[in-house]
């Protein structure tokens, strides 16, 4: 039998203040979730191992902080990370609007070393009835994307 492949990987998820980053990775690596909102100070690192298929994937999970005053200094944690999480709260769409500058800041320190650099956007607190998130993905879709018609048709969407 062919021993685990064992891999580490460092992720950073970033985002507005409160999109409830800490609760989605609490709820992740601990299965619990807090009701009471603590803020994070600069940033504090979950683990996670999971197993894939032959692979031992090791999770070192940078969870930071959305206020403005740590901006600079959460941009010295995207140094050797393997991807990106941009969160945002589905309620609130300047958390969605925001997610631009965030995005600019990895890209402006990453991309230079990284040529190929993951990262993936998540909507949060789906379980609020004031979501927004369907205005703010048919703005996205109208206003970024621009499907052509055989992209629509082929997609399914609109
Ligand atoms: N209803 C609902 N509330 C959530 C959800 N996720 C987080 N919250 C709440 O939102 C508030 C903020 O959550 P946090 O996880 O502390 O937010 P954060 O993004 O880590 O905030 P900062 O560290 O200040 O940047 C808390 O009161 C959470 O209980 C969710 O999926 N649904
Ligand atoms: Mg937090």
């Amino acid at each position: 039998m062919n021993p685990r492949k064992k891999v580490d990987l460092k992720l950073i998820i970033i985002g507005a203040l409160g999109v409830g980053k800490t609760s989605l990775l609490h709820q992740y690596v601990h299965k619990t979730f807090y009701e009471d909102y603590q803020t994070t100070l600069g940033a504090s690192i979950l683990s996670k191992i999971i197993i894939l298929d032959d692979t031992t994937l090791k999770l070192q999970i940078w969870d930071t902080g959305g206020q403005e005053r740590f901006r600079s200094m959460v941009s010295t944690f995207y140094k050797g990370s393997d991807g990106c999480i941009l969160a945002f709260d589905v309620t609130d769409l300047e958390s969605f609007e925001v997610l631009d500058t965030w995005r600019g800041d990895v890209l402006a320190k990453i991309i230079p070393m990284e040529q190929s650099y993951p990262m993936v956007v998540l909507g949060n607190k789906i379980d609020l009835a004031d979501r927004q998130y369907r205005s703010i993905l048919d703005n996205y879709l109208t206003d970024s994307i621009k499907l052509s018609p055989e992209d629509q048709s082929r997609s399914g969407c609109c």
